[in-house]
């Protein structure tokens, strides 16, 4: 797959504070890549930074492999916050106020109605719309001038429950049409829900990266404890069925392949000479999964 966005060593510093530390990530062509953190981890300071809008303190970053330009540009759509439409003009008529400062044509105006649903309401006035319409239509703006990528911040903030599921179902379509998509958001379930790969801040560091099945998933952990951990760590390592081994104060934590269960491990270990002190199944919630992540000392 085609790298869409790679940032190198990106870092930005506002006065004395590091908003952003040596992000280095790789986005691919059609995954819909959420930048997952708490508020003040950095998320908006990486938007601004790759579309120009802030300048980096040191580090680099490429679109489709190149510096940016007039010409990388018109290939990314932007929705950093909720752009103002005039209440009193239908949508149709506000997108052709947004065709015109783009400089795009009208005639694709029905197609990004109909994309984000709204073909049956392109008569009615902007104030007459519920929230999630509303920004439905701000995603419209968006999709004029038909951008490879759309860059979307928080793009479900202040939408009441039936926005939120309406602009959530909004990007997953937009994202089957094979458009890349950055957005980022402090919501767990909801990078859980939309997006296909996750890179975890928080403040300014990176703390995971990865598929969002991977990172994100709610796998049981076996957690077992031996009195000689070194050793049992490192037969763990080597055992083809161990997913993810991690070491804790006085236990290990690991996640098996699935169709592994915690009686192999005790099996193997037993096979190895290890006899376990303690073997525990932890069941996790992607809470407590997210939690630990960020919580991690880097
Ligand atoms: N212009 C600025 N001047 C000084 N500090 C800033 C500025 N913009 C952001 N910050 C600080 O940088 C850190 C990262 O902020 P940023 O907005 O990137 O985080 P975020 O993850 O997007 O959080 P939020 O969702 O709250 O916006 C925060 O501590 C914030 O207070």
């Amino acid at each position: 797959m085609a790298n869409v966005l790679a940032t190198n060593g990106l870092s930005k510093k506002y006065g004395a504070l590091q908003a952003l530390d040596k992000l280095s990530i790789n986005i691919e062509q059609g995954s819909i890549y959420g930048l997952l953190g708490p508020n003040g981890s950095g998320k908006t300071t990486t938007l601004g930074l790759v579309l120009d809008v802030l300048h980096p303190t040191s580090g680099s970053f490429t679109w489709f492999g190149e510096a940016t330009g007039k010409e990388t540009k018109r290939r990314i759509g932007a929705l950093l916050e909720t752009p103002n439409f005039y209440p009193y003009l239908t949508a149709k008529r506000n997108l052709q106020v947004v065709a015109d400062i783009k400089g795009t044509n009208h005639r694709e105006i029905p197609r990004v109605l109909h994309l984000v649903g709204l073909e049956s309401r392109q008569h009615t006035t902007f104030k007459g719309f519920s929230l999630g319409m509303k920004q439905r239509l701000a995603l419209a703006a968006t999709l004029l001038g038909n951008p490879e990528v759309l860059v979307l911040d928080e793009p479900t903030n202040g939408l009441d429950p039936e926005g939120i599921a309406e602009v959530r179902e909004l990007i997953l379509r937009i994202g089957g049409e094979g458009k890349t998509i950055i957005l980022a958001s402090h919501l767990l379930d909801e990078v859980e829900k939309v997006c296909t790969h996750v890179a975890v801040l928080r403040s300014g560091h990176l703390k995971a990266e990865g598929p969002v099945s991977a990172i994100l998933s709610a796998k049981d952990q076996v957690v077992i404890t031996a009195p000689d951990q070194q050793r049992a760590l490192t037969v763990l390592q080597q055992l083809p069925f161990v997913e993810s081994v991690r070491s804790e104060k006085s236990a290990i934590a690991l996640t098996l392949h699935d169709g592994y269960n915690s009686t192999d491990v005790n099996r193997a270990m037993f096979e190895e000479g290890i006899t376990l002190s303690q073997l525990l199944v932890r069941r996790k919630s992607l809470e407590a999964q997210f939690l630990e992540i960020i919580k991690t000392e880097s």
